[in-house]
């Protein structure tokens, strides 16, 4: 497990298959690469520890190239198995405590907050990264807590001093002022999978984020 010295998180994708359009989440992957993001986290909701595993092994190749971390959803033994950079874990999975004495001490551990306290918390416990969770309201994934919005952001931006990350509605539309609201990067699932050109759709994120 490798973890770069400084991580970008400026524009994060994290992977949907079902959203992919019969692409595969590989073809995805290098296409969003070539368009600009920073940080990937390969998200199987569906597949099997299998499918899951060797994905992930063949999305490790094509990042590891670039020098772009590989963060793994939910699933700290897919990410050791893998060696990915990490690990992003919600308020329902693994505590980070947990996670902690499993992993190695390099990897990296992204915490989901659906709150100032959850933020306040993940900082405390170690966790190299805040997800603020949601920022906006979002059809890719209902369960969330209600959205924290722009306001959300610049409090737990202010509250905290590890990295922090917007996920949740973000697209063109409203990416710049995530930033402005003082996140350290954005999070996004179909403003990159389900776009008609992944590269494409990259780019024009990472122009309006700066
Ligand atoms: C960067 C980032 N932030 C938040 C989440 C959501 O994690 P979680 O609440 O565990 O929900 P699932 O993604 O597991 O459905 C995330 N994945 N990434
Ligand atoms: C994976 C995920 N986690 C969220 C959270 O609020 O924790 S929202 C989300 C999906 C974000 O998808 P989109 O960029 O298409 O809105
Ligand atoms: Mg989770």
């Amino acid at each position: 497990m490798s973890r770069p010295s400084t991580v970008d998180y400026t524009l994060y994708l994290v992977t949907d298959r079902s959203l992919s359009r019969g692409r595969s989440t590989l073809e995805v992957v290098r296409s969003a690469v070539s368009g600009g993001v920073t940080c990937v986290q390969l998200r199987e909701k569906e597949a099997s520890t299998r499918t899951f595993i060797e994905e992930a092994r063949a999305i490790k190749v094509l990042l590891d190239d670039k020098g772009i971390p590989l963060i793994i959803n939910d699933r700290v033994d897919v990410a050791l198995a893998v060696g990915a950079a990490g690990v992003h874990l919600g308020q329902s999975d693994m505590h980070i405590r947990d996670a902690r004495r499993l992993l190695p001490p390099e990897a990296l551990i992204g915490i989901s907050a659906e709150s100032l306290e959850d933020a306040l918390a993940a900082e405390r416990g170690g966790a190299d990264y805040i997800g603020v969770s949601p920022v906006f309201a979002t059809p890719t994934k209902t369960d969330t807590a209600l959205p924290l919005g722009l306001d959300g952001v610049r409090k737990i931006r202010s509250a905290v001093g590890i990295p922090v990350v917007g996920i949740g509605g973000i697209g063109l539309a409203n990416a710049a002022e995530v930033m402005m609201a003082g996140a350290d990067g954005i999070a996004v699932v179909s403003a990159i999978v389900a776009a008609d050109d992944p590269q494409k759709a990259a780019k024009a994120l990472k122009k309006k984020i700066g």
